[in-house]
């Protein structure tokens, strides 16, 4: 959500380069060119600041500029750190900590099992590549429930030396291979005929490891080869969220039998203008049927698709209720090796098994009450950050057409731009 424009604080304004191209989205932002000099006033928020190009002011997004430091300004040099945070990424695969929340999430693991053992026939003598494998369980169920040729099971961080000795300790040694190494520079021995990952993120995305299996796809699958998942979709709603809502805001009302409302502002800023990652909706929070904003095709995606993706949705709101903002979940698609085979689905929307990626909401600055018959319509894009390339921008813009206010058309024209 744009953080609301603050008096310009006395501090004399900070200089800051830009690192990339930014076009504004509302009409209070400022667009602005790789290597412009911004002279920034306040920092409203953590994602958003308040500058001014050339005189002209305007809202920018923060993770886009750098500090000018003293000895930058010599040097002209503005040098930038690895735009893929390597290092902390395959740093936090390499301990235990993501590879037990994976394992334990049952309706996530079961599912890939599933496909396995569903298609074990067809695989049996396929080359398999497992991208970003992990402590290799889908490699261990390949080799486990089919007779494959062989799986390359191939991870970046420092967990495949363990892989390797998980895979020895349950006797799979003919079958997988461990490949230590990130999937875009493996050269494996031959090409695959299956390209099995568990790459998705929160709001599918993040992370943007579906880069990687995009440009494995493209090295390493022969035509004709199977990418699992095979299709995936991002999943809209909008919601009630009260709970959060009384949680994050309403708590300042009477807290012990005093009035802290005027730190209500501050809480929306705080709480209210990122996504909220790990939220769990109940299907009644639900104002309407769900909507797919995103559908994404693993044979035909291009790595340049994922710089900009947009979707449109149109919302019939079923019951009246509270508005408090959109809940996102994706679902994933593995089509089967046989001709006219089942496909096996992975849904993490509220009517499934929760999974550990649970769901992601997008709270209003403030509710809006809607009512049966009423309709929410607008797009969402999704801006992949142009310098953090994990990273990316949510832009839900939306009206809503209310059937029982006296004006036929109220609109509410409003932006939410959130950081993931
Ligand atoms: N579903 C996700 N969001 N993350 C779950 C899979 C992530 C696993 O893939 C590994 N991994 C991620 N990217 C790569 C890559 N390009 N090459 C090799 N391993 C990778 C990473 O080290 C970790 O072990």
């Amino acid at each position: 959500m744009q953080a609301e424009k603050e008096d310009e604080d006395e501090a004399s304004p900070e200089e800051y380069v830009a690192l990339s191209d930014f076009t504004g989205g509302g009409s209070d932002q400022r667009s602005f060119s790789s290597g412009d000099r911004l002279l920034v006033h306040s920092k409203p928020s953590a994602e958003w600041w308040w500058a001014t190009l050339q005189g002209v002011p305007g809202y920018v997004p923060a993770s886009y500029l750098r500090l000018v430091t003293a000895e930058e300004e010599e040097e002209e040099d503005i040098s930038l750190e690895d735009p893929w945070q390597d290092e902390e990424y395959f740093g936090s695969y390499g301990t235990l900590r993501l590879h037990l929340e994976m394992l334990s999430d049952k309706s996530r693991t079961e599912t890939y099992r599933q496909v396995i053992l569903s298609n074990s026939a067809s695989l049996r003598n396929k080359a398999v590549m497992d991208l970003g494998c992990g402590t290799g369980i889908i490699s261990l169920f390949c080799a486990q429930l089919a007779q494959p040729s062989v799986v390359y099971a191939v991870e970046a961080s420092s967990m495949a030396d363990y892989t390797r000795q998980l895979v020895k300790q349950n006797g799979c040694e003919e079958v997988v291979t461990v490949l230590q190494g990130r999937a875009e520079e493996i050269e494996l021995p031959e090409q695959v005929d299956v390209l099995v990952s568990e790459w998705m993120g929160n709001c599918l995305l993040f992370e943007f490891m579906v880069e990687s299996v995009l440009q494995a796809r493209d090295r390493c699958l022969r035509d004709g080869g199977i990418m699992w998942p095979s299709s995936a979709a991002l999943t809209l709603v909008p919601c009630q969220a009260d709970s959060y809502y009384t949680e994050k805001m309403a708590f300042w009302e009477r807290p012990y039998g005093l009035d802290f409302t005027p730190l209500q502002p501050l809480a929306q800023q705080e709480f209210f203008t990122k996504p909220k990652f790990s939220h769990l909706i109940e299907p009644e929070d639900c104002l309407t049927a769900p909507c797919d904003v995103i559908c994404l095709d693993m044979y035909t995606l291009q790595v340049r698709d994922l710089e900009e993706m947009k979707g449109q949705f149109h919302f019939c709101v079923e019951k009246s209720g509270v508005f408090h903002g959109f809940t996102a979940w994706f679902t994933v698609h593995f089509e089967s090796l046989e001709e006219g085979g089942a496909a096996v689905e992975l849904n993490t929307g509220p009517n499934s098994e929760p999974t550990h990626w649970k769901q992601t909401l997008f709270m209003l600055d403030r509710p809006v009450s809607v009512y049966a018959g009423d309709s929410i319509s607008g797009s969402i894009v999704l801006h992949r950050n142009p310098v953090w390339r994990r990273h990316m921008t949510v832009t839900l813009q939306w009206n809503i057409n209310s059937s029982t206010e006296d004006t036929d058309n109220c609109q509410a024209n409003l932006f939410m731009s959130l950081y993931t």
